[in-house]
């Protein structure tokens, strides 16, 4: 096993240029073990750049949420049609089924899961599948099951396939103890929902779970050789709420800032149910979706971190009733505040600091809140009521 050597020749190299004579122990790892056995020991870890034949095959899972069809067309559009693979357990819409590949992966079957990433080559994958604070709220067991659980499923297949992987962490993986205002990459994330805490959990595990080498005392400086030497190659941004026109959220805080334009166009009244003056950060979906691709291209070596703040806009009910009130001016906004929403709006930032993102791979978002706006207006086609308004 000479690739078992070099790591080991080189685990004792950094041992002792760091000379903290730190204990060893391995990390479990389910099946047959990480990369290191199946990297050759010259292997570049350059990022990759693919030429028209050799794109990544991709697999979406929980792809038929707010965010992973629209994900889907993006990567479509880049890597080919037939090198991306929805998957949920939810029936696709007949549009969806009929716009590229689509298979039943429930996150929880391990073996299942396996099995698809085997057959169909995966080497990047980006799990969408969750339950979002909201709804998790409502059902902690199966929170933690899907959040959790699933999370570890496929750390596992990730590892064990050398995949680049892509997990999306949340604003609500900060609690009333972060600093809100703005709030940075790196400080106390006590998160008060079952949500948060297993977000927090899948940023500290893909980390950890890059290298199958544990030392003891120099744990952050040999993690990360491990991974980029031989480790999974985890991304993750936190997302703010976000906002989109042709796809529904799924039980979130931030759902209010969707429902809001459906409601004006329909009824020409909103319901909300956060209190006026509740600010959190915010982004329109195309921006979301651009930064999720930017950072899995990044290079590696451009990436000081493995989870990033981004941002693009904050604001209140209040604020946005207004902007969507030049649009829609008899728009009628009434406040009947779910005291669970609010609790876990109110323990959220209220401003997000995304500057390592800016620094590092360049990250810039389009849409501010105007444009977000009349963004969402002209998808929803709301253009007739406007020019009656005017
Ligand atoms: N939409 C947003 O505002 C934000 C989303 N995110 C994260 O982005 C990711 C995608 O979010 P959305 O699309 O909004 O979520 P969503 O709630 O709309 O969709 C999640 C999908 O996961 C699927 N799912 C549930 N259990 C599953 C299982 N056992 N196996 C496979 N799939 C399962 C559901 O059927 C659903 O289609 C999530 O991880 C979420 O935490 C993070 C911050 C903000
Ligand atoms: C910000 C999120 O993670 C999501 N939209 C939610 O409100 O739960």
């Amino acid at each position: 096993m000479p690739i078992v050597r070099n790591v080991s020749r080189a685990v004792s190299q950094l041992l002792q240029s760091s000379g903290c004579g730190c204990g060893i122990s391995i990390v479990p790892v389910r099946c047959i073990g990480i990369s290191p056995r199946q990297v050759a020991s010259d292997a570049s870890f350059h990022s990759v750049s693919f030429s028209e034949s050799d794109h990544p095959r991709v697999l979406i899972t929980g792809g038929l949420g707010q965010l992973g069809v629209g994900l889907a067309k993006l990567l479509r559009k880049r890597f080919g049609k037939n090198n991306v693979i929805l998957s949920d357990i939810r029936k696709p819409a007949d549009n969806v089924f009929y716009s590229g590949p689509f298979i039943y992966s429930d996150i929880l079957d391990y073996k299942n899961l396996r099995e698809i990433v085997v057959n169909n080559r995966i080497t990047w994958l980006f799990h969408y599948s969750a339950l979002l604070s909201a709804v998790g709220e409502a059902n902690v067991p199966l929170a933690r099951a899907v959040n959790i659980t699933g999370l570890h499923n496929v750390l596992d297949i990730a590892a064990e396939h050398n995949l680049r992987l892509f997990v999306p962490s949340t604003i609500g993986a900060f609690g009333p103890t972060s600093p809100r205002d703005p709030t940075p990459d790196l400080c106390i994330q006590r998160p008060r929902t079952i949500y948060g805490v297993s977000k927090v959990h899948a940023e500290l595990m893909g980390e950890v779970r890059t290298c199958f080498v544990f030392f003891h005392w120099c744990f952050g400086r040999i993690s990360l050789y491990y991974h980029y030497r031989y480790g999974l190659d985890f991304r993750c941004l936190r997302y703010p709420g976000i906002i989109s026109a042709d796809s529904q959220p799924g039980g979130g805080t931030t759902d209010y800032a969707v429902q809001i334009f459906h409601d004006a166009i329909k009824t020409g009244k909103f319901e909300c149910n956060l209190k006026p003056d509740t600010r959190l950060p915010m982004m329109y979906i195309d921006d979301c979706l651009k930064a999720t691709l930017e950072v899995m291209e990044a290079p590696a070596e451009a990436l000081s971190m493995r989870t990033y703040n981004i941002s693009a806009m904050s604001f209140t009910p209040e604020e946005l009733a207004q902007e969507v009130q030049k649009h829609v001016p008899e728009l009628q906004v009434t406040y009947n505040v779910d005291a669970v929403r609010q609790a876990i709006a109110d323990s959220w930032p209220m401003n997000f600091d995304d500057s390592n993102a800016r620094r590092d791979w360049g990250w810039k978002h389009d849409y501010d809140l105007p444009e977000l706006v009349s963004t969402m207006f002209s998808f929803l086609g709301s253009d007739s009521r406007i020019a009656q308004a005017n």
